[in-house]
């Protein structure tokens, strides 16, 4: 279809979710003229299909609510999928919204369900999609992403996850929490096998205690409808029967159709686009990428990414630091980690030194018998800076926010280690680890 060329922005947005909105928002604020074209809801994953919902629903378990009371303030808090509300605020902030699905024509003119804009600057923020394994079956079988494990109102009597990566586990313990029987299973030995061990097994056992069956070193080779329901043959050989399969196995960043080639950028199925550390795209001018499609995992990653592009279409020049991005799990214990694991200093040869110390010998720990949970604290032996750290325990997410701010700031651990904290606190556990590093070093 050939197409003509209705307006010219400074700035077109590729993706409306977390990264995109932002940085729209952002450059409009600064007086660009921005356009930011949207397929399906302005706000993207975060606030309708991933962090907003799975966190009301684990919170709605924590507080032993009915499921019922659960779905419906879910629903709640993420406007029974209306995006109107966000959709107005984001134009009374002076973007453009064009909705439709939007492909890179040519340089400078991206083409939106027919229609061609041009720009000066393009921002590609289009996100990620879930990968669905091949498995025997599995495509005819009754299967949820997380988009339909976080909308629908069913609660499944047998649930099977497969995967038992970040949103495996946060599902897991939503459904098990509210009565579905789950299984939850993961091909790697461990669950969250790239993070520091003693994380997977915590969470693994708290899983379990809660009636979740946790299988570690499994994958499903066969999957059959049966009467009712379904059943799926493991890789080990045993067999399962289950309602529904939430396949929670990854997600790839989303850049088929998005007509990268038009401008020279190519990039292979389920690779992240590749960028420069000012989030410049295969280091041309004018092209931009942030968020999930860059292979970042977290919408906090998403609106950090966003900020440095915003800075740099603004010409101040702003470069990203990943060092102190966290990765968290908001499951009852939370998982927090930041900075480099054991695992990732082994890949790289980091001669890494750790420190750690249980909840359970804090009083806070001790007041709330919070059950188990640990720290540890890693230090790069070469430069005797803290580059890491893991925690599991109520709210880690919380009062570990201190330490990715130390990392970030490369403070001292004489600096670290003459910091008080509030007694009795969760937050005084890693007092003891920051003090063994120090004497070690
Ligand atoms: C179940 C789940 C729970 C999660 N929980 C958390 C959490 O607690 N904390 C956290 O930090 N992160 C969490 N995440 C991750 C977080 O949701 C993502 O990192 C974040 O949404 C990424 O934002 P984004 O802007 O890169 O992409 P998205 O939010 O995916 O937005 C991309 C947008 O682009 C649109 N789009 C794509 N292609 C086109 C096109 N060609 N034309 C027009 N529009 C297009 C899509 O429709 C989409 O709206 C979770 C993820 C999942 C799946
Ligand atoms: N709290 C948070 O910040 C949060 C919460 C949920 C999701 N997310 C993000 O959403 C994205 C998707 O999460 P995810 O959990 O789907 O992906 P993930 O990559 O974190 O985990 C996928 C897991 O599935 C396993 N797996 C792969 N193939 C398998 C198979 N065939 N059978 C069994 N297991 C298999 C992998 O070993 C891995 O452990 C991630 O980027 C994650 O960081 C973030």
């Amino acid at each position: 279809m050939s197409v003509t060329k209705s307006h010219h922005y400074d700035v077109v947005v590729l993706g409306g979710g977390t990264a995109g909105e932002l940085c729209a928002r952002e450059l409009a604020a600064a007086g660009r003229e921005v356009a930011l074209v949207e397929n399906r809801l302005i706000g993207g994953e975060s606030p309708f299909f991933a962090s907003v919902p799975s966190k009301s629903l684990l919170h709605a378990a924590r507080r032993g609510e009915t499921w019922e009371t659960a779905i419906a303030r879910r629903d709640e808090l993420t406007c029974e999928l209306d995006d109107a509300p966000a959709t107005a605020r984001l134009e009374e902030s002076g973007v453009t919204v064009l909705r439709g699905y939007g492909r890179i024509a040519r340089a400078g003119v991206v083409e939106v369900d027919g229609a061609a804009y041009g720009y000066a600057d393009l921002v590609v923020a289009t996100g990620s999609e879930p990968v669905v394994p091949e498995v025997e079956g599995l495509a005819d079988a009754p299967v949820w992403t997380s988009d339909e494990a976080l909308t629908v109102p069913d609660l499944p009597r047998r649930l099977v996850v497969l995967g038992g990566g970040r949103v495996g586990c946060e599902l897991a313990q939503v459904y098990g929490a509210f009565g579905s029987q789950v299984t939850l299973v993961e091909s790697a030995p461990a669950l969250l096998a790239e993070e520091a061990p003693f994380t997977g097994e915590l969470l693994a056992d708290a899983l379990r205690r809660m009636g979740v069956d946790v299988r570690t070193g499994a994958a499903p080779a066969k999957v059959e409808r049966s009467d009712p329901g379904l059943r799926l043959w493991l890789s080990d050989g045993s067999l399962l029967d289950a309602d529904r399969v939430l396949v929670a196995t990854g997600r790839r960043p989303r850049t088929r159709g998005v007509g990268l080639a038009a401008v020279g950028v190519t990039t292979g199925p389920g690779e992240p686009l590749r960028i420069d550390e000012t989030c410049r795209l295969h280091g041309r001018d004018g092209l931009w990428a942030a968020g999930d499609v860059t292979g970042m995992k977290t919408a906090h990653a998403a609106a950090y990414q966003a900020r440095v592009v915003a800075a740099n279409v603004l010409g101040k020049r702003r470069t990203a630091d990943y060092r102190a991005l966290p990765r968290t799990l908001f499951t009852t214990p939370s998982v927090y980690a930041v900075g480099v694991s054991p695992r990732r200093a082994e890949n790289e040869g980091m001669d890494l030194l750790s420190a750690g110390y249980d909840l359970a010998a804090t009083v806070r720990g001790r007041v709330e018998d919070a059950g188990p949970g640990r720290v540890e604290l890693y230090a790069d032996r070469s430069t005797g800076k803290l580059v890491g750290a893991a925690a599991v325990g109520p709210y880690a997410e919380e009062w570990m926010g201190e330490i990715a701010l130390a990392i970030r700031a490369e403070v001292p651990l004489s600096v670290l280690t003459d910091v008080a904290h509030a007694f009795p606190t969760y937050g005084e556990a890693v007092e003891a680890p920051l003090r063994e590093l120090a004497d070690r070093l």
